[in-house]
């Protein structure tokens, strides 16, 4: 089988599928992660930021992307997510929809976007969707978020929950730190079941113990996705300057690193910087 992508009608855009790891959908939908779940079968999802990752991380056969609010650490700077802007998400997000054609784009909804109200939560998405095109967006929070995620889903925006730790919360949670352990399972519950109620079609679980995101994902019958919550949820979430070694900074215990990115941008930058010092670049076929 060859591992060429290709873009013709009868091949789905990603290069050598497997039935595990690569369904054969031309365009990821919020409905086929639901019939994932029910046939048992995981999906993937990475951050993505700009247009080339998107490209990239769809020719791969990653079934969703999230531009998530992550930027704020990995494309800004910042240490926290909470400076984020819904413009500098809107921004980033019209590249990622640019790039990808089969994963299913979600953007994420910054700190202060859509906390204070359901209208508040409905005017921000809907930029997101008419300014960026991004398919859903992602919210933080269980129980008290029910009624936005009620008035997005009602007014037609899909909406991917997030619960467990809340990075955006993170000053009120009192820093990093696993959600859902001992009693504060049972409230993991509880949020579960509110955004399922409330209509998201999908929840993240972040930093939650795996026994207690097993037991989230067999009552749900909407998809869960893991960053930190163990091998039994449906799909999988991480951060892909993390996965992939471009972060070289503390990255949590639940990443695995997949590539050492770092040294290979290190490696080319530091040959490009001596070429030009010694004149071997631009070279006669580099010249007109
Ligand atoms: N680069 C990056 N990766 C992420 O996974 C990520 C972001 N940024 N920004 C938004 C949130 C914040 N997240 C984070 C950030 C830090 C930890 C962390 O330091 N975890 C420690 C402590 C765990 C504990 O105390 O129990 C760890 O070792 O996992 C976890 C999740 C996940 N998200
Ligand atoms: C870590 C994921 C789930 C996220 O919310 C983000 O990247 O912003
Ligand atoms: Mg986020």
């Amino acid at each position: 089988m060859s591992s060429t992508p290709s873009s013709s009608e009868e091949t789905a855009p990603y290069g050598a599928p497997t039935a595990a790891t690569a369904p054969a959908v031309k365009k990821v939908r919020t409905h086929h992660l639901r019939e994932w779940k029910e046939a048992g079968e995981k999906f993937t999802m990475l951050t993505s930021y700009d247009v080339m990752t998107a490209r990239l991380f769809d020719e791969a056969g990653v079934d969703t992307l999230l531009v998530g609010d992550s930027s704020g650490n990995t494309v800004l700077g910042y240490s926290t997510t909470v400076p984020v802007t819904l413009d500098e998400m809107i921004t980033m997000a019209r590249g990622v929809t640019r790039g990808a054609t089969r994963a299913l784009v979600i953007g994420d909804m910054p700190f202060g976007t859509y906390q204070a109200s359901p209208e508040q939560a409905y005017l921000s998405a809907a930029r997101l969707m008419k300014e960026a095109e991004v398919a859903a967006v992602k919210l933080e929070g269980g129980v008290e978020m029910a009624p936005q995620i009620q008035r997005l889903t009602q007014g037609g925006i899909p909406v991917c929950a997030h619960i467990g730790f809340t990075p955006q919360s993170e000053h009120a949670l009192g820093g990093y730190r696993v959600q859902g352990r001992g009693d504060a399972g049972e409230r993991l519950l509880r949020d579960a079941h509110a955004v399922q109620e409330a209509g998201a079609f999908a929840v993240v679980l972040e930093m939650v113990p795996g026994d207690v995101a097993a037991r989230v994902t067999k009552e749900l019958t909407i998809p869960t996705i893991g960053i930190g919550a163990g091998n039994q949820t449906d799909g999988q979430v991480l951060v892909w300057q993390d996965a992939f070694g471009l972060n070289t900074g503390r990255v949590p215990r639940f990443v695995k690193q997949y590539a050492d990115v770092h040294s290979v941008l290190l490696e080319a930058a530091r040959a490009y910087t001596a070429d030009v010092k010694d004149g071997s670049f631009p070279a006669p076929e580099h010249t007109f």
